[in-house]
């Protein structure tokens, strides 16, 4: 403990004792691992105390518009990082909101961050842990107890604003802390300081060129400034202004500042995809700073659906949450700031304001654009945008009905034909064959998988161009959209398949299904009367060209895939009975229908029948229909090739 705390802990316990307290379970995991590792990233503890510091600032800052009696000394917001060699410490301090006691009980010994419990979440769901967490930990905004990773006592002495109540928290990391009651005389007016009394093997952070370039590449673009001190006594040092980058003009940032930006707002580490940084003029006026991130973010799916947008008033923090993009763009993290929305009303009031509407409306409009933008003139760039983020925009297709022509022209997609992706529709438009009515595509869960699905045989075989659609949205969308540039979308596994009139790529005539010999034909009759109950129809087909069967819905039924969808999340009792659709010419089956007659090759052709069925569900990722009788057919059938 320091003098000045046992002086403290002396003077005022007393009257409050110091209390210990446990930390929760999943915060003592994480403090172990940051205690007993030694992490090549161990840096980050300072970009995340300075965080801290930051929105501690901002939160005062939002707070004072109604109780301006907060700020009354007047003092301007900002964060200081000073040394003290001789007491092995370094102390991150802010005179933002501070804490109260039921704040620093409810902020920290819990998990309070979204990094650190997707952090948690990885590790979790790796084997080699602690190995894994060395890989993992600058990837993610792990907070507060980063600090344990270079200090091996922790104390942070804190007072909330407008209150006369000051503590200090104490740990060492090791399953609890305590909190004790401070005197006022020395805690600081408003706000906090966590205080680091560093371990043996981080002295080298109490050289003060180490900690200036450290804050400088990665705090340099924290919107309060920040000040250093490099032992008790020193001169203060400006480190950064603190200055709002999205209130400067484009040509006074750099492509550092703008990814340390990035960085902070994202809390993500890796370089943005796309920046685009934009001042509206008009009817109403606003800056913003937005960014597509160089990778997922790990919250992409999850259902809330939500991202991470700040609303500034005024250089003031309304809410780092506000509902600033529509959910398929929720990858977008961004800034914005206005003067055109009040200060004094709540958050939520602001974001039913007209004025929010018109400034979201403006954000999505100019995001969409520079996505556009970016997909004409530079593909690649582009195209690892759509890698991360396609399956999101594609949302946007189902939910956006006024933005679906843009997107329909923004979509990438694989294809039959091109199985590496980058299809647009416009290229599979000119990519059309004489007599093609449709633009056809098949849904699935694995665009590899799909591409072998013997229902593409016959597109193939006419060199028509199938798209392959393998995230559950698409299943939503394609069966809404009316099509594009006057052709519908059609299910290759829907009804028969309408593509007779295409001629085959190779010039040859193409035989045609209602020209089935009767032997076949009396073959199909007795395959349905030996399914009934588990197929709708039997009949020949279109659509194979080497594969003897496939599945597919009836005419009308609903897509296969969408149904399976809905199923798995209980909102279908019942899949609809597919059709089987069988080749008439396949050696197979025409060997089965000559066969077909005597009683013995019935049983042969009853056992074919539903293996056929069965073998065709596997290809479509599905299990067989009873596992058991399956296996029984085919051991008979292997016996009789093998007798
Ligand atoms: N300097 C500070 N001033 C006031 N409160 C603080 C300060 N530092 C931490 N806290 C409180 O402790 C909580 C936990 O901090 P931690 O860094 O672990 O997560 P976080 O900052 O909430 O996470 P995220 O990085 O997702 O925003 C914060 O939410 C905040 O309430």
């Amino acid at each position: 403990m320091t003098d000045e705390a046992e002086a403290a802990t002396g003077a005022a316990g007393a009257a409050t004792p110091t209390a210990t307290h446990a930390f929760q379970a999943d915060v003592a995991r994480l403090l172990d691992l940051m205690v007993h590792s030694i992490y090549s990233e161990r840096d980050i503890f300072i970009r995340e105390l300075i965080s801290n510091a930051a929105d501690a600032c901002e939160k005062l800052r939002y707070e004072a518009i109604a109780h301006p009696e907060l700020v009354a000394d007047g003092a301007p917001f900002a964060i200081t990082v000073s040394l003290d060699p001789d007491k092995n410490r370094l102390t991150v301090a802010d005179n933002g909101i501070g804490m109260s006691e039921a704040d620093l009980i409810a902020a920290l010994g819990t998990i309070a961050s979204s990094g650190t419990k997707a952090f948690l979440d990885r590790l979790n769901a790796e084997e080699d842990k602690k190995a894994e967490a060395q890989n993992l930990i600058g990837q993610f905004g792990i907070g507060f107890y980063s600090a344990f990773m270079v200090a091996d006592r922790v104390e942070v002495e804190t007072r909330r604003a407008g209150t006369d109540a000051a503590w200090r928290w104490i740990s060492d990391g090791k399953g609890a802390y305590r909190i004790e009651p401070l005197d006022l005389s020395l805690a600081p007016t408003r706000g906090s300081r966590v205080n680091l009394f560093l371990k043996e093997d981080a002295k080298e952070f109490l050289q003060a060129y180490k900690i200036e370039s450290l804050i400088k590449e990665h705090s340099g673009a924290v919107a309060v400034p920040i000040v250093f001190l490099d032992k008790p006594e020193g001169e203060e040092k400006s480190l950064t202004d603190g200055a709002a980058l999205w209130a400067k003009s484009k040509s006074d940032v750099t492509p550092e500042q703008y990814t340390e930006f990035y960085r902070t707002l994202a809390g993500q580490f890796d370089e943005p995809a796309l920046t685009i940084h934009w001042r509206a003029e008009g009817r109403y006026e606003y800056n913003v700073l937005a960014f597509v991130p160089g990778s997922r973010p790990f919250d992409l799916f999850d259902p809330a659906r939500k991202g991470r947008a700040k609303l500034y008033v005024r250089r003031v923090l309304i809410t780092s949450d506000a509902d600033l993009v529509p959910g398929w763009l929720r990858f977008v993290r961004l800034v914005v700031d206005t003067a055109d929305l009040p200060l004094n009303v709540s958050r939520e009031i602001v974001q039913q304001s007209p004025v929010f509407a018109a400034i979201k409306k403006g954000v999505v409009t100019r995001v969409m654009g520079e996505l556009t933008k970016l997909a004409e003139n530079d593909k690649d760039a582009f195209g690892k945008i759509w890698e991360n983020f396609g399956s999101v925009i594609k949302e946007g297709l189902y939910e956006d009905y006024e933005r679906r022509d843009a997107l329909f022209k923004l979509a990438r997609f694989v294809s039959s034909t091109h199985p590496d992706g980058n299809r647009t529709l416009a290229d599979y438009i000119a990519n059309l064959r004489p007599n093609q009515t449709a633009i056809y595509y098949l849904l699935g869960d694995d665009a590899k998988r799909l591409a072998g699905s013997p229902q593409l045989e016959g597109f193939k075989a006419r060199g028509i161009e199938v798209l392959l659609l393998p995230d559950p949205v698409d299943a939503f969308w394609v069966g809404t959209a009316a099509g594009f540039e006057g052709k519908p979308f059609k299910s290759v596994t829907q009804g028969a398949a309408d593509i007779k009139l295409v001629p085959l790529a190779d010039g040859q005539e193409a035989p045609k299904s209602e020209d089935v010999s009767p032997k076949v034909a009396t073959l199909l009759a007795f395959m349905k009367q030996t399914l009934e109950g588990a197929v709708e129809d039997v009949r020949a087909s279109d659509r194979l060209s080497e594969s003897p069967a496939c599945l597919v819905a009836p005419e009308h039924g609903p897509d296969r895939r969408l149904e399976r969808i809905l199923s798995q999340h209980g909102r279908l009792d019942e899949l609809s009975k597919p059709v089987l659709e069988v080749n008439p010419n396949h050696p197979l089956v025409t060997a089965l229908a000559s066969r077909f007659g005597g009683d013995g090759d019935k049983a042969i052709v009853e056992d074919s029948a539903w293996l056929l069925f069965d073998e065709a569900r596997i290809v479509d990722g599905e299990q067989p229909k009873d596992a058991a009788a399956f296996a029984a057919r085919l051991r008979r059938v292997l016996e009789r090739a093998a007798a």
